[in-house]
């Protein structure tokens, strides 16, 4: 099985995490690897630049993958540090955001800011970053205040992070997963390693499925991981030294 070259426990170790689609797990799958780091004696962090889908709550929007993501992580983090952009309404965040715009009642998304916010929490210098994207691969941003086109992979790309690619174990998923592959690669970006996640543990010829992913991805499979009812109950499935995490 082809394997990624494994560096030195030295520095900080950020990933960014993407998946084949909203709703696949990859808040699930962040906090199973957070909680994995910290098992193993890494310091923790997480990133969820862009959300949508929040509660109003009289301290601002709070997003349920943020807080999940910020909980997780075993460095103390400010909601706002881990969750900069968030939108109220479950929709993509161009259009949450094009509509605030619209109101005037928001500002194009820059990122600029998504990067300031990265360099901010890297400098709390945790050996373990994890960001999570929103929705998949391709996420739209929309046009920032010059009207240039921006996605959320123009980060990850900026910021040469190794990606995560967590792939919902579902029918349909191994387009999914390769089209997306090919998009992370193409984009310069190397995939540390993808995970499968159970979403459906009845899949019919589940493991074939897993193994023509196994097959057909250059990437390393990092964990299986089944449904559970805590990503906590999970995290022993994670083989950390595959994403170069040694102590
Ligand atoms: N392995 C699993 N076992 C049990 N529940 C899971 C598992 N993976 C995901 N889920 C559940 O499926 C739903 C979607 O997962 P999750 O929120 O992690 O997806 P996501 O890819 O982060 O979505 P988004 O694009 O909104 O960020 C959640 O309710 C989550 O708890
Ligand atoms: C609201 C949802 N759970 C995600 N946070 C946003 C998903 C945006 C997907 C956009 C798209 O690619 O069509
Ligand atoms: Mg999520």
């Amino acid at each position: 099985m082809p394997r990624i070259d494994t560096q030195p426990s030295q520095g900080q170790q950020a990933f960014f995490v993407t998946g084949t689609d909203t709703e696949v797990g990859k808040t699930f799958v962040s906090c199973a690897l957070l909680a994995a780091c910290a098992d193993a004696g890494f310091s923790t962090a997480a990133y969820k630049p862009v959300s949508a889908g929040c509660e109003v709550t009289p301290n601002g929007l709070r997003n349920e993958d943020a807080l999940q993501l910020q909980q997780a992580s075993n460095i103390a983090l400010a909601y706002n540090e881990v969750n900069p952009i968030a939108f109220e309404e479950p929709i993509a965040p161009h259009l949450a955001c094009a509509n605030l715009v619209a109101m005037s009642k928001g500002q194009p998304i820059e990122l600029s800011s998504i990067h300031r916010g990265f360099s901010a929490l890297a400098a709390k210098q945790s050996d373990v970053l994890l960001v999570e994207g929103a929705g998949g691969w391709r996420l739209p941003l929309g046009q920032n205040n010059n009207g240039q086109e921006q996605f959320l992979s123009d980060f990850a790309i900026a910021e040469k992070l190794p990606v995560i690619l967590v792939v919902g174990m579902r029918l349909g998923c191994i387009n999914h997963a390769l089209l997306t592959a090919q998009a992370i690669e193409q984009d310069g970006l190397k995939i540390a390693g993808w995970v499968a996640n159970m979403l459906e543990p009845d899949m019919p010829f589940l493991e074939e499925n897993i193994q023509s992913l196994q097959h057909l991805l250059t990437a390393p499979l990092l964990a299986r991981i089944p449904k559970a009812h805590s990503p906590e109950s999970v995290k022993t499935s994670f083989e950390l030294q595959q994403l170069g995490l040694i102590k």
